[in-house]
């Protein structure tokens, strides 16, 4: 269980979020969804231990975040891999780092890049890889220490539509498959709706919660859909479009 309790943050006296309260539950899959500037990156900041929080609480599993840790994976929207370092050396990091022998952390790697579709790519330069592919590495090492919450800040932001319909997909099926809690932040209205089996949308001025929605259309594609069946139903749409208006009247209230 992930609890958030009275979370306030700020820059230099300049609120950025103002009392975040939330309980999102192991196995679930939250999209935090708001536009530019409502605080989404320093919330996941604050569950990641990056940044200290001005006020309030984040407890994990019930332990309370006040610094990095293995169990929470980070996913970056730059994916933050070591460019001197091949796929199987950026992915193993985290294991060398905690100590794991070499034959240990090298085959549990290449069993992640197997998992997010990068069988064969194991010795290949980072620069050698497409955006999708670097994403794909970047999610298996943030899985390498087997983290009980893995956080992903705009991971497919860069990506071309079909490449990030195909990264949308894979969360899904790792998400399935591992039954891991995940919390992943996005500006993109249609990704939110498809993926998220629990929705937070924020506003800006400062940042707080002004919806919470809870979906099922990912659980969908888990159980066997396809993503184009799920995303071209007309419950779908009407969803889309009901957060849609959501969303702009926020950004209308803030402008
Ligand atoms: N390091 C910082 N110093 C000062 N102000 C900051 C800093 N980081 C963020 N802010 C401010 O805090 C507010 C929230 O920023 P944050 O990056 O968390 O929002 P966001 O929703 O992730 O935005 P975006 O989608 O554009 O990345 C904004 O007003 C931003 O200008």
């Amino acid at each position: 269980m992930l609890s958030i309790s009275h979370l306030y943050a700020s820059y230099d006296g300049h609120p950025a979020l103002k009392d975040i309260n939330l309980q999102l539950k192991p196995g679930s899959l939250t999209v935090v969804l708001g536009p530019s500037g409502c605080g989404k990156t320093t919330l996941l900041n604050l569950i990641a231990g990056f940044q200290q929080a001005e006020r309030g609480s984040i407890v994990l599993n019930e332990r309370a975040v006040t610094a990095p840790g293995a169990e929470r994976g980070v996913v970056f929207q730059n994916e933050g891999l070591l460019p001197w370092m091949n796929v199987i050396e950026n992915v193993a990091f985290g294991l060398k780092l905690a100590g794991v022998d070499r034959k240990t952390r090298e085959q549990k790697a290449a069993r992640l890049l197997a998992r997010v579709g990068l069988a064969g790519a194991e010795q290949r330069a980072i620069w050698q890889l497409s955006g999708g592919m670097r994403q794909r590495v970047g999610i298996a090492r943030a899985l390498a220490n087997d983290p009980q919450l893995l956080l992903l800040d705009e991971p497919f932001g860069a990506l071309d539509a079909f490449t990030r319909e195909q990264m949308q997909a894979l969360l899904l099926t790792l998400w399935r498959d591992s039954g891991k809690q995940i919390l992943l932040i996005t500006h993109d209205i249609e990704e939110a709706v498809f993926l998220a089996s629990e929705l937070i949308l924020l506003s800006p001025g400062p940042g707080k919660v002004v919806e919470r929605l809870t979906l099922s259309f990912g659980q969908r594609y888990a159980d066997g859909a396809s993503c184009r069946s799920i995303k071209s139903d007309p419950e779908f749409i009407a969803r889309r479009e009901q957060v849609l208006a959501r969303f702009f009247q926020q950004r209308e209230v803030f402008a």
